[in-house]
């Protein structure tokens, strides 16, 4: 069986971060692996604590799964200090992780920091070279390149600045936008537009953590990243077009909707 890390925050209410992204790994037939970089206290409705791990335990968890199993791909999530970013960075050096998937996680859609501001130099130089594929929403494309993004155009733009800080290719994310939802592939080379329409739900916690990860299991199956992206942004649409109204606010996606049609377990 392929199997898939997931380096990231838990989210103990489900809808984003690890938990997410092990309900993607197991929808999509990968054995998925967690190391935990964060807790945070957080629901629909917001964040209300962050407790981050030591370095030097985030370290452990690494050299644990190393060590011992075969990893085919790495998702990076939320990581909120500088001395995290830098030790998974060397770790991921150290052990020659492949298709590493970077998720910048900034700010959560409620509005809370997840990253230290102090810490964004060091997102952007330790862990972006690193990456396959790096996937960031608009307002985090918009904090790494330092321009306003108000068009698939500017989004084209920053993809292209985004590829010379050294990933192999970039994936900017058109959710914040208000037409189509269109993300934007750059690999080096050319542009690839995603393009789905926009579906009209408030229940989009988690949709960032839950693309990424589906990129990475498809990696870990052997998928290039074109094909990866777009079985990915297939998943997530129709995990937003059956996201679920749990919760007072943002709620989360549906990652077994397509499972449990396949299986006649529907209503
Ligand atoms: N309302 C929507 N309808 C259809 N697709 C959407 C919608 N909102 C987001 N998407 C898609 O979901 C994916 C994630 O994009 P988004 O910009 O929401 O990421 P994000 O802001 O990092 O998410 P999060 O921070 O919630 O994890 C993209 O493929 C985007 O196009
Ligand atoms: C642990 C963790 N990781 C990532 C997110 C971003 O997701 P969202 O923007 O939907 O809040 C989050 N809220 N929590």
């Amino acid at each position: 069986m392929k199997t898939a890390l997931t380096i990231a925050g838990s989210d103990c209410s489900g809808g984003a971060g690890i938990q997410a992204d092990l309900k993607t790994f197991s929808a999509h037939g990968v054995f998925g692996m967690s190391v935990i970089t964060a807790i945070t206290a957080q629901n629909t409705q917001g964040v209300s604590a962050v407790e981050n791990l030591s370095a030097e335990m985030v370290s452990k968890q690494i050299e644990a799964i190393f060590t011992d199993i075969e990893v085919d791909a790495v998702k990076i999530g939320m990581v909120s200090e500088t001395k995290i970013i830098k030790t998974i960075a060397e770790n991921l050096k150290k052990y020659q992780a492949q298709n590493v998937v970077v998720d910048p996680v900034m700010i959560s859609k409620s509005g809370f920091d997840l990253l230290q501001p102090e810490a964004k130099e060091a997102l952007i130089s330790h862990l972006l070279p690193l990456a396959e594929v790096v996937t960031p929403n608009i307002p985090e494309a918009e904090v790494i390149v330092g321009m306003k993004i108000d068009t698939v155009e500017d989004m084209e733009k920053a993809a292209l600045l985004i590829h010379k800080m050294g990933p192999k290719k970039v994936l900017v994310k058109g959710g914040h936008l208000t037409e189509d939802a269109i993300d934007v592939l750059y690999d080096g080379k050319k542009i690839t537009h995603y393009t789905s329409e926009r579906i009209n739900t408030k229940n989009t916690h988690g949709t960032g953590c839950t693309l990424s990860s589906a990129i990475t299991a498809n990696l870990a199956k052997g998928a290039n990243v074109e094909e990866g992206v777009r079985e990915a942004k297939e998943y997530i649409t129709t995990a937003i077009r059956h996201s679920l109204a749990l919760g007072k606010g943002y709620g989360p996606t549906n990652h077994f909707y397509s499972l449990y049609q396949k299986a006649g377990m529907l209503d």
